[in-house]
This record gives C-alpha cells, sequence and structure tokens, in this order.
C-alpha cells in the first residue's frame, strides 16, 4: 500500500492550515505528524483519510501497483480520533459484532477474543453510554487496529488511556501492524517512538 501527497494544501475561508506537503507514505513505515496545537496534525489526517476536502495538490492511494478510485477507498482505511462516535445505545458485544459485520476484522479475531485483548470482560453485557473515557478509547483502538484494512490513521491514540492501556496500544501495534500503511498525529513522543518518519506540521506554512 502506499498514498502519495504531492503539493497538498488545506485552508479554511481566506487562512492556510499547511501547504506543500510531500510525502510517501508506505506499508511497514509508520509515520508521525507532528507540531504545535492548533498546527494541521488532524487536518492533514483527515485530508489525507478522505474526511476533509484538500484545497490543493494531489493525494494518490495505489494498492498493489494499482491507483485506487477515491470512492474505492474507504474500506482500505480504518481511523481511531478523538471526534469518533461510538454507537452508545449498543453493548459492547453488539458494538463490536455490528462493525465486525461491514469492516472485517483481523484473521483469528473475533468480537469475544477482541473484548478478551481490550481487557474488558466484565463489561460485555454494558452499554457502551456507561463507558469511561479510557473504556472507550480502548473499544476505538480495538476497531481501529485489530480490521483488516490496510490503512491505519491515528490520531492522539493514547488519550485517556491508563498505563495498562498505552502498554495495550504498543503491543497491539507491534503484533498487528505489520502489513498496515500507519500514520499517527501526535505530540507525544512515547506514542510515537516507534516512527522513523516524521512529517513536521512547522515546515509547512
Ligand atoms: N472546520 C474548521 N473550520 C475552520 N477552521 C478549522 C476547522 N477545523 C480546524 N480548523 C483550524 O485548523 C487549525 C488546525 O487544527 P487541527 O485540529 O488540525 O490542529 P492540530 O495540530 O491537530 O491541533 P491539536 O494538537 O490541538 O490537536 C486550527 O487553527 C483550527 O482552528
Amino acid at each position: 500500500m502506499q498514498i502519495t501527497l504531492r503539493q497538498v494544501g488545506k485552508r479554511f475561508n481566506h487562512h492556510w492550515i499547511f501547504r506543500k506537503v510531500d510525502a510517501v507514505l508506505q506499508s511497514n513505515a509508520p509515520v508521525a505528524i507532528t507540531g504545535a496545537n492548533g498546527s494541521g496534525k488532524s487536518t492533514l489526517l483527515q485530508v489525507i483519510g478522505g474526511a476533509v476536502e484538500k484545497s490543493e495538490g494531489s493525494i494518490s492511494w495505489q494498492l498493489n501497483g494499482e491507483t485506487v478510485p477515491d470512492e474505492q477507498q474507504y474500506p482500505l482505511l480504518s481511523f481511531c480520533t478523538p471526534y469518533l462516535e461510538l454507537i452508545e445505545e449498543l453493548t459492547l458485544l453488539e458494538m463490536l459484532q455490528f462493525h465486525g459485520r461491514f469492516k472485517p476484522w483481523l484473521p483469528g479475531l473475533d468480537a469475544n477474543s477482541i473484548i478478551a485483548l481490550m481487557g474488558l470482560e466484565a463489561a460485555t453485557q454494558k452499554q457502551i453510554r456507561a463507558f469511561s473515557s479510557g473504556m472507550k478509547q480502548r473499544v476505538k483502538l480495538a476497531q481501529s487496529i485489530l480490521s483488516a484494512a490496510p490503512v491505519l490513521l491515528l490520531d492522539e491514540p493514547t488519550s485517556n488511556l491508563d498505563t495498562k492501556g498505552i502498554e495495550m496500544y504498543h503491543q497491539w501495534m507491534q503484533q498487528y501492524t505489520h502489513d498496515k500503511l500507519v500514520l499517527i498525529a501526535s505530540n507525544d513522543e512515547q506514542e510515537i517512538s516507534f516512527c522513523q518518519q516524521r512529517i513536521s506540521m512547522a515546515e509547512y506554512k
């Protein structure tokens, strides 16, 4: 999997958030987007994921050497962001079963084994609305990292996690993302410590 950015820019009204971003993102080479608060990390992640329209430049997705048309990119993508909402009315088990129906899990995983991986067995039949922020973050990470999608976009992945949750994140990134293209927006060095390549938003003002 490869995503190529050429001279990508985004503006809101007359204000440019970033301009002329060039980057080549590939599987097995996790990349971090770094920068100050408000520098545009989340916006760049959303532009790459197609959730926000770019204002200039081009973004091309290639799978096995073939260009992926825009409308076929979404099924290849899994996303974990602070603004992603879980379905609060569902229990944890219902939520994971529902998610698995339209986005398959990685081979060998199912709703019950994922609940065990998250350490949330006691909350299997609990509605998501009753979850703490850290429990919700574990579910969001599971939905994104453990889905069989080749592109993984993470925005502040360890926010609200306790020490065990942060260990879980690192373990999952090591174990389950080998073949994925991984892009992480973060200012927290411990959550991007394994990323060799960095995109620093300060360079694109
Ligand atoms: N929908 C929008 N309309 C107008 N401005 C926006 C919109 N979304 C984001 N912005 C602006 O774009 C800039 C970049 O925001 P963004 O959330 O991408 O930054 P960030 O680097 O992820 O910040 P943080 O580290 O605080 O999460 C900010 O000035 C923000 O106010």
